[in-house]
């Protein structure tokens, strides 16, 4: 990481180069892309009662962007997070975000990436008190989340889920389906956007719709955060919360594991000759509708469906690959679902969505001790066996956001920040993240997911068998990342009691010869 003097860091905690003159408050339409400029007039009042001169700055007066800005105009700075706020309570914005401002020169922490993670960690933070930047383009979500319906009840979300099942099913192969006994739902990812944008709005996050370029330390133990358009945050922590794509900001442990990845490919469409029974949501469906048809796509990448029926008639279909070492090409699994359906009986009437998900799972975990902080899928997150990671994400944030609080507050960082500090100070919320018990259960699910990508479709049928044979609370866990370590191993022997001997063969195989055997044994001897 580049180190770079401290820049002159005037009254607010953003400014620009060439400096800017007034900093304006602009108001963030939930669900809507923001662009650069605020509003359609770009008539922007600087507020008076500050002191500072009213000015109106008109864009069409000017030729470009640039000359825009160089005159003073409203170059887009942080501003108070608000929904549906009208533009005549803009300048009141200002007032606040001034007020706010005032006192300090640098944010506690800047959150980079508006995903689930993202907003979920700005909203905890700024709850306990920090001044807290989000950065990051304000684009709605576009996947598709399901889940357990109890884990989103307990963080609160229950609103957010648009259709519940009141049960969910497994098939593995034709005789007897599994009932899982536990309901599924969907979420629906406006209400779920809507619904973060609102905690962060009320816990007074401040906002950037801007891209980062780069992220560079300060000779003063600061972080400064460069956006497009030459804007300069200076902060106290970064956390980078924008996803598996994050590399350019971050560095991970060399020498870990490949990433694997989880593929799927899902259309919600009308149809006729829906075969699932509307009440119950289909979490697997390995059986193989298409071996006469394409045998060797189901030797090289075994696949499942996953069905959510939202009505008798309009149903969301998508083809799945759990993992794969090279990403299953798009065209195959969706070449795969449709020969599925059409096996089915299934006749597509009309198509009201389509899907592309692409999960990189597995991999190395984030180097801890740079300075730069992690979180959700950039701070391998995300299930190594299952590629869930929203739960996680949103269960995990007060935790994270509670610690950065504590270790601002236990070294006095607003007023006695010292570089010296800074190293130890990551390493205690990365520590955090990451302890060794965590480290310790990662391991389990790497090893879990090096056992699964070595599997066929027949092996994979009898392993999911024997997986939701173990108690209930145990596969539930092992799901939802909620099991420790020594629950890991207790759930590992239970496999292993009840699975058929050639299942147990491979166990054992696989732990003493695959490298993440290795790891798993090492990591559960370090203490
Ligand atoms: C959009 C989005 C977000 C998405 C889309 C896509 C999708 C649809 C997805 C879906 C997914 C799913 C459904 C998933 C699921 C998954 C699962 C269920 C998983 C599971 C797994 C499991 C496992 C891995 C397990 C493991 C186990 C083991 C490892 C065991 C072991 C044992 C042993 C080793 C034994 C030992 C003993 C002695 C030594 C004696």
């Amino acid at each position: 990481m580049e180190c770079v003097g401290a820049q002159n860091v005037g009254a607010m905690a953003v400014f620009t180069r060439p400096r800017l003159k007034p900093l304006v408050g602009r108001r963030i339409m939930p669900r809507k892309k923001q662009s650069f400029w605020p509003m359609s007039s770009m008539k922007v009042k600087c507020n008076s009662s500050s002191g500072s001169e009213s000015c109106v700055v008109d864009k069409e007066d000017f030729a470009d962007e640039e000359d825009y800005i160089k005159a003073g105009g409203s170059q887009l700075v942080f501003v108070q997070m608000q929904q549906k706020k009208d533009m005549d309570q803009q300048s009141k914005l200002s007032d606040e975000l001034r007020q706010l401002s005032a006192g300090q020169t640098v944010l506690d922490l800047v959150v980079i990436g508006c995903g689930p993670a993202g907003l979920a960690l700005a909203a905890e933070s700024a709850k306990l008190g920090l001044n807290v930047g989000l950065v990051g383009p304000d684009l709605p979500f576009t996947n598709n989340y399901g889940v357990w319906e109890d884990e989103f009840k307990d963080l609160g979300l229950q609103a957010c889920i648009e259709h519940v099942w009141r049960d969910t099913i497994v098939y593995l192969d034709d005789d007897d389906p599994i009932l899982i006994g536990r309901a599924y739902g969907r979420v629906s990812r406006h209400l779920l956007h809507e619904e973060l944008l609102k905690r962060c709005v009320e816990a007074g996050v401040l906002y950037l719709n801007s891209k980062v370029d780069r992220i560079v330390e300060a000779t003063n133990g600061h972080s400064l955060v460069e956006c497009e358009g030459d804007v300069v945050i200076p902060c106290r922590f970064v956390t980078v919360a924008s996803g598996a794509a994050s590399g350019k900001f971050l560095q991970y442990e060399l020498g870990g594991p490949r990433v694997s990845v989880q593929t799927a490919y899902g259309v919600e469409v009308e149809v006729d000759n829906n075969p699932y029974d509307p009440s119950l949501m289909v979490f697997m469906d390995y059986r193989d509708y298409v071996r006469h048809d394409a045998q060797s796509l189901e030797a090289k990448y075994p696949t499942f469906l996953y069905a959510m029926p939202m009505s008798p008639t309009r149903v969301f279909f998508e083809e799945t690959c759990l993992a794969s070492k090279d990403a299953m090409p798009f065209d195959l699994l969706k070449k795969k679902l449709m020969l599925r359906l059409n096996t089915l009986g299934v006749r597509i009437k009309e198509i009201y969505e389509e899907e592309w998900s692409y999960i990189p799972v597995g991999g190395s975990l984030p180097n801890t001790e740079q300075k730069t902080l992690a979180f959700g899928a950039a701070a391998s997150m995300v299930h190594p066996a299952t590629g869930y990671s929203v739960v996680r994400s949103l269960s995990e944030a007060p935790k994270c956001a509670s610690v950065l609080a504590n270790i601002l507050r236990q070294n006095q960082m607003k007023n006695m920040l010292t570089s010296s500090s800074i190293p130890s100070i990551s390493t205690q919320a990365w520590n955090t993240l990451w302890p060794q018990e965590r480290k310790r259960q990662r391991s389990f699910f790497l090893f879990g997911l090096a056992l699964i990508l070595q599997l066929d479709i027949e092996g994979i049928r009898s392993f999911f068998r024997a997986f939701f044979r173990v108690p209930k609370w145990m596969w539930q866990g092992f799901l939802g990342s909620s099991l420790s370590s020594a629950d890991l191993m207790l759930f590992a022997f239970y496999m292993f009691i009840i699975a058929p001997n050639d299942m147990r063969k491979g166990l054992i195989r696989h732990l003493l010869s695959d490298p993440t055997g290795a790891t798993l044994i090492r990591t559960y001897l370090t203490f």
